[in-house]
């Protein structure tokens, strides 16, 4: 093995696709048992490896030389073979850096909060503190001399300015779920996650929700790797390579998620869409379909809406976790606001908006019989879709002119 990633569990890992993306070597995803990872470092079988979770401190003394940021973090995220030697570094704190920077946190003189204490959070505290911080408590589950519980954070510390999560809270697959709950936080200016999959963890959504900057882990990941590549290949590399490739993965990764009332077209635009963005079509109407095993009129008629929102439920639970789609929901959607913040986790909401008169009813529309019936429920919705909307896109005329219109917005959403 020449170059790749060492960690405990890497299934839910970007790093091969940013590595091979920035350089044109193969990387490895390489998961080792804690035995298996002390073999392997006595092998030292490889060129140049980076290391995640839980190996961060543990691989230290296998090192010959550990660079004096990596050391006073007491962290190594990056290793390289030269000659019979391994050296050790920490980019984890230049990628965190950065993202502070681009989305211009600045720690200076603030209160910082900091969750977790694994490696990850050892080079977010030497950043903060370098930048200046006024405060930075660690906020930990257990006990511990060193830190504080999140309890005592609670009843003591919520005059904090800035949250940064380094635990790995909220990620997949466990996605409902936020380290803290930010309510009562009345001085927040930011929260930062290091988690990025989902894409906008709970606790990000939070943060967007309470008007804060709000900023998930993937610019990290693409900063810290950007920079092994450069101690990897021994050369500098430019900036805005982190920032194209940042939009690149987001338009691979993240979902479109049209939302709109009942036969306004967001099937038939979606489908379209799909095929044009090279993304994989869901449409959790059709999926619910597949799985009650009858049409939805006949469903609502035999067990009644509310058992239809329950499936609808868990429909949207389950592609809202997947990458890389265009998903079409059902018109009543918006009716849970949990459906909206579960799809915006790695998703994009656009609101499919046709004049009332144009609308669709009937054709097995339990709900949208006919237009008068569409017309009231178009009323009773609207607050919700605007709510809920990311962006709107209008579909007003033809079919291709949506398509181009809902393109053109997902773009913007994008940039
Ligand atoms: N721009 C458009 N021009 C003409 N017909 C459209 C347009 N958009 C959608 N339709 C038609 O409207 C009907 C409802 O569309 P559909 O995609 O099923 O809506 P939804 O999934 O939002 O309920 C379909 O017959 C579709 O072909
Ligand atoms: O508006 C609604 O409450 C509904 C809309 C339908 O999907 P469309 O929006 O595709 O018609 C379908 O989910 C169900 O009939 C309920
Ligand atoms: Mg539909």
């Amino acid at each position: 093995m020449r170059y790749g990633l060492i960690g405990e569990k890497l299934g839910h890992s970007f790093s091969k696709i940013i590595h091979e993306q920035l350089a044109d070597y193969t990387y490895d995803l390489i998961p080792l048992s804690t035995e298996a990872f002390h073999h392997f470092m006595k092998q030292r079988d490889f060129h140049a490896i980076n290391v995640t979770i839980p190996y961060k401190e543990l691989v230290m003394p296998y090192l010959d030389c550990i660079d004096p940021k990596a050391a006073a973090i007491g962290a190594v995220n990056t290793v390289v073979h030269r000659g019979n030697k391994l050296y050790g570094y920490n980019t984890d704190y230049d990628g965190f850096r950065y993202m502070l920077m681009k989305h211009k946190v600045n720690p200076k003189g603030k209160k910082v909060l900091l969750l977790g204490r694994g490696g990850a959070a050892k080079a977010c505290i030497a950043v903060v503190k370098d930048m200046g911080v006024e405060e930075v408590l660690t906020v930990y589950y257990k006990e511990n001399p060193e830190t504080i519980t999140y309890q005592v954070c609670y009843e003591s510390h919520r005059d904090a300015q800035i949250i940064i999560n380094t635990t790995p809270v909220g990620m997949y697959p466990n996605t409902e779920e936020s380290p803290i709950d930010l309510k009562g936080f009345g001085n927040l200016e930011a929260v930062v996650d290091v988690v990025y999959n989902p894409l906008r963890t709970k606790f990000v959504l939070d943060g967007f929700s309470k008007g804060v900057t709000a900023v998930g882990g993937l610019e990290m990941l693409i900063g810290q790797a950007k920079c092994a590549v450069e101690i990897f290949l021994g050369r500098k590399m430019e900036n805005t390579l982190i920032q194209n490739l940042y939009t690149a993965l987001l338009e691979e990764r993240g979902n479109l998620v049209l939302i709109g009332m009942s036969g306004c077209g967001k099937t038939t635009l979606g489908k379209m869409a799909a095929e044009r963005l090279g993304k994989v079509f869901v449409d959790i109407d059709e999926e619910i379909v597949m799985e009650i095993g009858m049409s939805i009129k006949e469903y609502f008629s035999k067990m009644g809406e509310s058992s239809f929102r329950l499936i609808e439920r868990a429909m949207v639970q389950k592609f809202s976790k997947q990458n890389g789609l265009v998903i079409a929901t059902g018109g009543g959607v918006i009716k849970n606001e949990e459906n909206i913040g579960d799809l915006k986790q790695n998703g994009r909401i656009l609101w499919v908006k046709r004049d009332v008169s144009l609308l669709e009813s009937g054709n097995g529309r339990p709900l949208a019989p006919d237009a008068e019936a569409t017309a009231r429920l178009y009323r009773e919705r609207l607050p919700l879709y605007e709510r809920a909307a990311e962006m709107v896109c209008n579909n007003n005329r033809t079919a291709e002119d949506g398509l181009k219109e809902l393109l053109d917005k997902y773009n913007q959403l994008l940039s």
